[in-house]
């Protein structure tokens, strides 16, 4: 048990109540400009209020996606032992040599789309303790990985999309929400990389050990985070907490980079208001996960990738959003008939 005095989360819970709310003046200001844009009023349907949520949490009008960055944190996982994955954990450095070399998705995704692109390897030598027997790491460690994640996007951009890469890691995010929001495991867990039968009842069986093996310690959101890991999503939480304090919205990809938005939101729901769901992941639960958060998300694609893929997608929706508010020509300027009444 952790002193709740000299917890080694007390800055983030400190840090958690420092963060800027949105900037209702941007908001505003597109509203203003939007109405004078030579289309019918309203016609963008939800990209309009993406323009509104930029600048809410930018603070400024009309937005920017100038320098969006999709931010990738790696992490290995003890639980793998468990066989819970249909790949083995030698993937993760593999994929990371295959993202410097530019042979994933996302950097495909990255490249046709105009996006800056960085990939954060955490320990990845050092696996998480197998979360069916111990916890994932200890709460200095936690902190200090959270820590790398805030220092992660310390290069600047005006828009954050966030991933990971690590093997075990759906078995991390589905031991997080059954954590977070009870019930049974079955419902959180999926088939992740495309475990079969087999492999879908061993990723059960370590959610419902790793849940009975920390249920004394489960009712604190940042201690259910260093219980259950994992490195990268530890990291990804500090992304973004250290976004909202930069003014910089933030996109989220799948199952597993949500989980750290659900820690956050478990926190206090506020903390992830400048968050946006950037897909709905073909990992079944996602879609509970979210509306749990009151996300919709932006892209439905059926895909279950990770890497960022689907929150990088996102962006280029987003970007094609900005554009459009900013560039656009009013009724005035293009001589346009305005609205009857
Ligand atoms: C080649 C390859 C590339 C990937 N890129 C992302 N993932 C995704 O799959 C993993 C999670 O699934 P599970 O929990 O079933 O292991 C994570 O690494 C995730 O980012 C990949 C997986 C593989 C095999
Ligand atoms: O949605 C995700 O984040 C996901 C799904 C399957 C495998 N890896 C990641």
């Amino acid at each position: 048990m952790t002193d709740a005095a000299t917890s080694p989360f007390d800055d983030i819970r400190r840090l958690i109540t420092t963060m800027p709310g949105p900037d209702e003046a941007a908001v505003e200001a597109v509203r203003l400009r939007e109405r004078q844009l030579t289309k019918p009023a309203g016609s963008l349907g939800r990209l309009e209020w993406l323009v509104e949520w930029l600048a809410a949490w930018q603070g400024k009008a009309p937005p920017t996606v100038d320098r969006p960055l999709v931010c990738v944190f790696a992490g290995s996982h003890g639980v793998t032992a468990k066989g819970v994955s249909a790949y083995p954990s030698d993937v993760n450095r593999q994929m990371l040599e295959n993202f410097a070399a530019g042979g994933a998705a996302i950097n495909q995704i990255c490249a046709s789309l105009g996006l800056g692109f960085k990939v954060f390897d955490l320990a990845l030598d050092m696996p998480t303790n197998d979360i069916t027997e111990r916890e994932a790491m200890d709460e200095r460690s936690c902190v200090a990985t959270m820590a790398f994640g805030m220092e992660a996007i310390a290069g600047g951009t005006d828009l954050l999309a966030i991933g990971e890469m690590g093997i075990g890691n759906t078995t991390v995010a589905a031991a997080i929400y059954a954590a977070l929001y009870g019930g049974p495991a079955e419902h959180w867990v999926g088939r992740g990389t495309g475990v079969d039968d087999e492999g879908f009842r061993r990723k059960v069986a370590a959610v419902e050990a790793a849940i009975a093996r920390h249920r004394e310690h489960l009712n604190d959101p940042l201690e259910t985070l260093s219980r259950l890991g994992g490195r990268e999503v530890a990291a990804m939480a500090g992304a973004i907490l250290a976004a909202r304090l930069q003014k910089i919205p933030v996109v989220l990809d799948g199952y597993v980079a949500t989980a750290a938005a659900a820690i956050l939101h478990a926190i206090h729901p506020s903390t992830i208001d400048h968050c946006v769901a950037g897909h709905l992941s073909a990992e079944g639960a996602h879609q509970d996960v979210l509306a749990r958060l009151g996300k919709i998300p932006l892209l439905a694609l059926g895909m279950r990738l990770g890497e960022g893929s689907g929150a990088a997608l996102a962006v280029g929706l987003i970007k094609s959003a900005a554009a459009i508010h900013r560039d656009m020509a009013t009724f005035a300027q293009a001589g346009v008939s305005e609205r009857l009444a």
